[in-house]
């Protein structure tokens, strides 16, 4: 599919924390979208969207190195994927803890800053405060600490998902790369959410790239969206792709956009990707039919 960006991407003077020229990806022998191209500049909030199993997450992990591209150039903060070390922060696709996990929201998010760490160790009681401090902080910042000594597994959802932020954030990374985050959350705690990645990224200057379901939740805080479908992508700012003729050009069907009366928008027609993955997203509604945007 050839490449449909609605608008030239803004041109920075500064390098791209995100650069992708001419991707494509291939799993399982299928090539999922190509000709995509992106430019991501520091401190900009990025949604990435589309229909299920249309290749979001491995869009995250091709960022992260873990998926190679096919063809096409990627860097990311000015080199290979998966060079940066802790300058990314990840929150993989949620995952429920168990209810009976006994490890506390602390140890989850030190799980962050001890990870793979290496290298001339800090003297053990220098190296223990700094972390003890730094946790405490990205814990307080997330807004957690009224629960963080609880075990993870007796945390409520939203609850949960502030300590994994809390997890990525925790050894400053310049990009964050989110996969879902506001998924499972009810509305409020999707709002709250959406709002702290939102100061996140305005206040402390962190590039957020974030797969979303539903844009509605972070749709007033984006600078730009990516919309993925079979075999291409567009992308731009959010008022110019979320749109019924940019995505019926996309998705070569037509796609209604509409608008709610408090502002949220309604996709109606955006084709399901090929190889659904229903067993993982059953309670979810996207088909012909209607769905978020
Ligand atoms: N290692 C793999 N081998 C074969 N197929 C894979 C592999 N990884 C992912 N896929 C397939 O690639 C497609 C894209 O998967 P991906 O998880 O990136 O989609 P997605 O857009 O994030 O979906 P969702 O919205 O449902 O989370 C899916 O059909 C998935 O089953």
């Amino acid at each position: 599919m050839a490449r449909q960006g609605t608008s030239p991407e803004p041109v920075s003077a500064a390098a791209p924390v995100v650069a992708l020229q001419d991707v494509a990806v291939r799993v399982g022998g299928r090539t999922l979208w190509s000709g995509v191209d992106l430019r991501v500049g520091a401190g900009e909030f990025v949604a990435v969207l589309g229909p299920n199993g249309v290749g979001k997450s491995t869009l995250v992990k091709v960022l992260l190195g873990v998926q190679p591209a096919h063809e096409g150039r990627v860097r990311v903060l000015g080199g290979a994927p998966g060079r940066a070390g802790e300058r990314v922060g990840y929150l993989p696709q949620r995952r429920s803890f168990d209810a009976s996990l006994r490890m506390r929201g602390t140890d989850v998010v030190r799980l962050g800053w001890d990870g793979d760490r290496w290298g001339v160790p800090l003297p053990r009681s220098r190296a223990r405060r700094a972390a003890r401090k730094r946790i405490a902080e990205v814990i307080e910042r997330v807004g957690a600490a009224g629960y963080a000594h609880r075990p993870i597994g007796q945390c409520s959802g939203g609850e949960q998902q502030r300590l994994l932020i809390a997890q990525a954030l925790v050894r400053r990374p310049e990009l964050l790369l989110l996969d879902e985050p506001l998924d499972s959350l009810d509305l409020p705690n999707q709002a709250a959410v959406a709002s702290l990645i939102g100061r996140i990224c305005r206040e402390e200057g962190v590039t957020v790239v974030m797969v979303a379901h539903d844009v509605n939740p972070i749709l007033s805080r984006l600078d730009r969206v990516v919309y993925l479908a079979e075999g291409g992508a567009v992308s731009g700012p959010p008022a110019e792709v979320i749109t019924s003729e940019t995505l019926t050009r996309l998705y070569r069907t037509p796609v209604e956009v509409l608008r709610t009366s408090d502002g949220r928008l309604v996709v109606v027609g955006q084709p399901e990707a090929p190889a659904r993955h229903s067993d993982r997203h059953a309670d979810r509604h996207t088909g012909r039919d209607g769905g978020p945007a």
